[in-house]
């Protein structure tokens, strides 16, 4: 796992590899600057009209830094810096590294219009993590001008603007792609800030084991996921289906059939020992046939469930997809959370219940997985203001229910009993389609019955889910993608892993 670090915890990162590897600071800006240069030439080696836009400190460094390696590759290049504020130590250096023939122009008033035509390419290098405060003035007037060009932007270390660890105000530039020093940025996490960022790379500065020793020292809450080889456990030479968990699965309902269809097939192939599929009688031949090899408890009414059978025997239940939300069918939801103490899945309609019969959320079993969406993440827990404030909200779900609470997106983030928020790397848009979600509900709901630790079943199975889905679309392409999909390479994806 990387740990995304704060401004604060990045500038203790550099100090420690000044201090320990040991190395000068204007080396370990030409080493970021290098690795940029080397980024582009791979990705971005046929624009040939390079404009680097500098502030003045170690941001607008790396800008000039970037500039000199450019012409030393015989690229054309031209360098702007906006000028304010005192320039950092290693800004000056580089400024007077530039070669004399490199045009420079200084910025002191708003620009013209068009000012960056020249340009194929932009290096945004005006502010880094050292941004204090929202820009305005002249810097958003280039700001405004950047945006406008054609030429495609590439910013250093982060979209000059946007703030790293807290939500973002005034002007901030737009990339095509962010090249971000040693560990990705919180803010890359968010949607909102995807119009800024464009894609985002990170290059290693800092020696693999200096790295090791700093993460190992210092305390986040927020991870990524980027690997899970580790949490997968291995099937025993010996092992029979009483090994790997009977689950019972609650969902369906007039209508939505297909959700429990969907959840089941997936529950499945994530290795379940034994399922039951609880669903109203009109599911029953609909299951028997579409999902073989599950048995079905069916309920007394025709088209809601109302009345489970006992659920003792069951190692896990996972509840909601397609469930409805009919009375009956929350009578039910309450008696299953009065008997039933073991974790569980909680979905979809599920959550609903729980967020309009708020009595209920104290009697979700410790340990338990919800997955509720954003719009389901604002029912369960309230509106916020942005990104980093419902990361906050959903951390005090989970530490409030003593469970983990994944937010479903593009990066998915898990948060664990104790606060701890990983954020999943696996998907693609394709996924952005209905019935995903029911897929991943059979995914946890099948790892929990495997006897995986609630947070290992979370961040394994997000990550299974969405690799299954960028494996789909390798074949498929991200616009036809359908939940079955996900399903049919589930089992590629566990081999990948
Ligand atoms: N050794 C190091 O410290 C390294 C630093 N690197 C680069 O250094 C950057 C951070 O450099 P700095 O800390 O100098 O920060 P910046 O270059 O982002 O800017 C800092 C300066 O801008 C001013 N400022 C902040 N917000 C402003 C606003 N809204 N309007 C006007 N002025 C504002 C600050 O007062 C300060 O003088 C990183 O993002 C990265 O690009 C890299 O070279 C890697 C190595
Ligand atoms: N743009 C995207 N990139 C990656 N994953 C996505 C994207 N959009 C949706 N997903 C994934 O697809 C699933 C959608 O779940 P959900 O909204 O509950 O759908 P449904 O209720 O239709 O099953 C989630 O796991 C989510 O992370
Ligand atoms: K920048």
């Amino acid at each position: 796992m990387t740990k995304i670090l704060t401004t604060d915890q990045i500038r203790a990162l550099d100090a420690y590899v000044i201090k320990h590897e040991p190395i000068a600071s204007i080396d370990l800006m030409e080493r970021a600057s290098q690795q940029f240069v080397d980024w582009l030439e791979d990705n971005a080696g046929d624009a040939h009209c390079y404009g680097i836009v500098c502030g003045t400190g170690n941001n607008g460094g790396d800008g000039l830094a970037i500039a000199r390696l450019l012409v030393e590759l015989d690229y054309d290049v031209k360098v702007w810096i906006v000028e304010g504020g005192k320039p950092s130590a290693d800004f000056e250096i580089n400024r007077a590294r530039l070669p004399e023939k490199v045009e420079v122009h200084m910025i002191t008033g708003t620009p013209a219009p068009g000012i960056f035509d020249w340009c194929t390419l932009l290096v945004d290098a005006l502010f880094g993590s050292g941004l204090s405060r929202p820009l305005e003035g002249i810097y958003a007037d280039v700001i405004d001008c950047i945006n406008a060009a054609e030429a495609l932007c590439v910013a250093v270390d982060i979209p000059s603007g946007l703030r790293a660890d807290g939500p973002s105000q005034g002007a901030i530039v737009r990339a095509t792609d962010t090249i971000s020093f040693q560990v990705p940025k919180l803010a890359f996490f968010f949607a909102s800030s995807a119009r800024y960022i464009g894609d985002w790379h990170t290059v290693n500065i800092v020696p693999w084991n200096l790295c090791e020793d700093f993460f190992e020292k210092t305390e986040t809450d927020h991870h990524v996921v980027d690997n899970v080889y580790h949490l997968k456990k291995h099937r025993e030479k010996f092992s029979h289906k009483g090994t790997y968990g009977h689950a019972l699965l609650v969902a369906g309902s007039y209508g939505k059939m297909g959700a429990a269809i969907l959840a089941a097939r997936a529950l499945l192939r994530a290795g379940v020992g034994l399922l039951t599929i609880h669903t109203p009688a009109r599911g029953y031949a609909i299951l028997q046939q579409a999902v073989p090899e599950a048995m079905v408890s069916i309920d007394p009414l025709e088209d809601y469930a109302s009345a489970l059978p006992s659920s003792d025997g069951y190692s896990v239940i996972g509840i909601g997809p397609g469930l409805g939300q009919a009375d009956v069918t929350v009578k039910m939801m309450h008696k299953i959370l009065e008997a039933y103490r073991k974790p569980m899945v909680i979905d979809a309609d599920a959550l609903n219940i729980l967020a309009a019969h708020r009595e209920l959320l104290s009697l979700v079993p410790p340990g338990s997985i919800l997955t509720p969406h954003p719009k389901e993440f604002e029912r369960l827990a309230g509106k916020t203001a942005n990104e980093f404030e419902r990361l906050e909200k959903q951390k005090a779900l989970a530490r409030q229910l003593r469970s983990v609470v994944v937010v479903k997106g593009a990066y998915s983030s898990i948060a664990s009993p104790e606060g701890v928020v990983y954020f999943n790397t696996t998907g693609n848009p394709g996924m952005a389609t209905g019935g995903t979600g029911d897929v991943l509900t059979g995914i946890l709901t099948g790892l929990l019955a495997q006897s995986y630790p609630s947070l290992d079943a979370a961040i394994l199975g997000v990550y299974l889910h969405g690799l299954a889905g960028d494996l789909a679309a390798h074949k498929l392409g991200v616009d036809s993608l359908i939940a079955s999909d996900l399903i049919r390479y589930l089992p590629a994806a566990f081999r990948k892993i």
